[in-house]
């Protein structure tokens, strides 16, 4: 490994003058030293952790594993070293309050890909960085557009940071001989085209007929109307996904549904589809909710859910087309009417 250190990479967005980038680089480094002992406790098999397993449920009425307290706890401590006024987090109900003075808002899903905490997959945590505005919800309701900074750290084989701080995409990661993270990826491309998608196909059945229509042309491959033989990969950690897209391209989906509880998909838009759609754009990729780019809307909730798709932006900008311009295909969209992200 040859590339810069974080804490160089840091140093010099601090460098940039103003108070907010020097807040910004104190708490990547705070939360660079949580993940860390985060990785080592999942390399460790959960040692010392004491099981929450099927006992406990968060916000979004999800099974809370051991793993997303402790990670939950670990990423608190590290927002009350840095500048940070308030702590929004998947695992807790309520805005936490920090430093009454704090310039900085953090948005954080602990643990990413909770369900395969137990099988040694990769799993991550997912970060947002806002400005504090006045008001502990307010910091959260801004559009993702007014954020700072975004990352994710992936415990996968490597220990990786993929992190933007508003001027492209750069994948770290840890070295032990350093004892450090090292720019391994700077200024990451996602290639525009992809013929690899990304959805839980088990919800066939519960999804509207766009979506239907989308995933039916890609299986049909060469054969059908995208002309082109695709590849299918779900890894149920969101965080390996983006990953992978950032590296190799693809497209993921996670669209609303007709189950309980999915009207607006799974994911959660402050703290997942955010950092993810900055990440993304930063590296030439795109992310909506089938009709609006995801940093264009404004939350109304911190625990608000949202339907996402995201990746190459040829392939996410074909997809759109598909759910939210549907007479285009032939059919008629039951939520978004007739506007397009993409269409003319
Ligand atoms: O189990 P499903 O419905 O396929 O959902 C998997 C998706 O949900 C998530 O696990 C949501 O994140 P959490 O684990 O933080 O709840 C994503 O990482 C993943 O892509
Ligand atoms: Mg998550
Ligand atoms: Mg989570």
């Amino acid at each position: 490994m040859s590339g810069a250190t974080l804490d160089a990479y840091l140093g010099s967005h601090a460098s940039r003058g103003g108070v907010l980038p020097q807040a910004v680089a104190q708490l990547v480094r705070h939360l660079a030293a949580a993940a860390l002992a985060l990785n080592k406790t999942i390399e460790e098999g959960l040692t010392g952790v004491e099981s929450l397993n099927g006992t406990n449920h968060n916000a979004s009425g999800d099974a809370q594993h051991a793993l997303d307290v402790h990670a939950d706890r670990l990423f608190a401590e590290a927002a009350r070293k840095a500048d940070v006024a308030f702590y929004a987090s998947e695992e807790q109900p309520e805005v936490m309050a920090l430093q009454s003075r704090g310039r900085l808002a953090l948005a954080v899903d602990p643990l990413d890909g909770s369900s395969n905490v137990d099988i040694n997959m990769s799993i991550g945590t997912i970060f947002s960085i806002l400005p504090a505005l006045d008001g502990a919800e307010a910091s959260f309701l801004q559009e993702g557009s007014n954020q700072l900074a975004a990352g994710i750290f992936v415990y996968g084989p490597q220990l990786a940071l993929i992190l933007t701080l508003g001027h492209g995409t750069t994948i770290f990661t840890f070295s032990r001989h350093l004892g450090t993270f090292v720019e391994t990826r700077p200024g990451i491309i996602v290639p525009e085209k992809t013929t690899s998608f990304a959805i839980n196909m088990s919800n066939y059945r519960h999804w509207d007929e766009t979506v239907r229509a989308y995933v039916d042309d890609c299986i049909k491959g060469a054969e059908g109307a995208r002309g082109a033989d695709y590849n299918m990969r779900w890894i149920a950690s969101m965080v390996a996904d983006v990953y992978r897209i950032l590296v190799k391209g693809g497209i993921y989906l996670y669209p609303a549904d007709a189950r309980k509880g999915y009207s607006h998909g799974r994911l959660r838009l402050v703290y997942e589809a955010n950092p993810v759609a900055l990440l993304m754009e930063q590296a030439g990729g795109c992310a909506t909710d089938g009709a609006h780019r995801i940093l264009d809307l404004v939350p109304e909730d911190i625990h608000e859910h949202v339907p996402l798709v995201f990746g190459s932006s040829y392939e996410v900008g074909k997809a759109a087309r598909y759910l939210a311009a549907p007479s285009e295909i032939g059919l008629r969209h039951p939520l978004f009417g007739q506007r397009g992200l993409f269409s003319a």
